[in-house]
């Protein structure tokens, strides 16, 4: 391993594949409960592609420099089919750290999708060719190719850890990382709630919803209601 600030790790160990299958089709919000509300990616960080993305792949993490992006080229060629690139560019949106050409390339190579903790170009190309993309922002100013970065090192990506071979899902409200120890337990907690949610609206279609539940907590809670104003 080189010098601090210029670390590249070549591989990581990745989640079987079924239990990365087992997640497409699920929103981050329901991902996003069933870990305490805790693992979900700031809002700032946001899809820029048209509605209706939704995708799934481990993180091949990146550190860069907030104007650079020479790690994230390393990041592409040390990736394999599947993976999610997540950068942490610092949250700072005043360089685009990839952009259309690099998207071509990464999807040439099976890559996923990429997550920005900083901004990216090109939106309109990358939206026509509808690679996932999410970031904080879109500038047009571009960026070096000298480093300094770090790859597959333990990054902070919209004010949550990653570490390399984590889940990451991405959709139109947003992204959620699941920590690569609990993927199994957040998929089966996750695919309940889905389940639970499901009913739920089957019961209002029904006008069969039990609404019980918020007056016993507005008395649990020793709220008072008037009867009129
Ligand atoms: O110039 C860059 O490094 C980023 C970019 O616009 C592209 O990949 O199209
Ligand atoms: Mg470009």
């Amino acid at each position: 391993m080189g010098n601090i600030g210029y670390r590249v790790i070549n591989d990581f160990q990745r989640i079987e594949s079924n239990v990365i299958e087992g997640y497409k089709g699920i929103a981050t919000p329901v991902i996003g409960d069933v870990m305490g509300k805790m693992w979900v990616m700031n809002h700032l960080i946001k899809s820029i592609n048209s509605p209706g993305i939704h995708v799934v792949g481990s993180a091949l993490t990146v550190r860069t420099h907030p104007s650079d992006n020479l790690m994230v080229h390393k990041a592409m060629d040390l990736a394999k089919p599947g993976d999610i690139i997540v950068i942490d560019a610092s949250g700072d949106t005043q360089h685009a750290i990839l952009g259309e050409i690099m998207c071509h390339y990464a999807r040439s190579r099976g890559i996923a999708g990429f997550v920005v903790d900083g901004a990216v170009r090109d939106r309109l190309s990358i939206s026509n060719m509808g690679f996932p993309v999410f970031s904080k922002g879109v500038t047009p100013r571009g960026p070096y190719k000298e480093g300094p970065g770090e790859v597959n090192t333990v990054i902070s990506c919209g004010n949550v850890p990653v570490s390399p071979g984590d889940i990451i899902v991405g959709d139109d409200d947003g992204v959620a990382v699941i920590p690569k120890a609990d993927a199994e337990l957040v998929l089966t907690k996750s695919n309940i709630l889905l389940r639970q949610e499901e009913e739920i609206v089957q019961k209002i279609d029904q006008g069969q919803w039990d609404r019980r539940w918020v007056d016993q907590t507005l008395e649990a809670k020793g709220i008072e209601i008037k009867q009129k104003v």
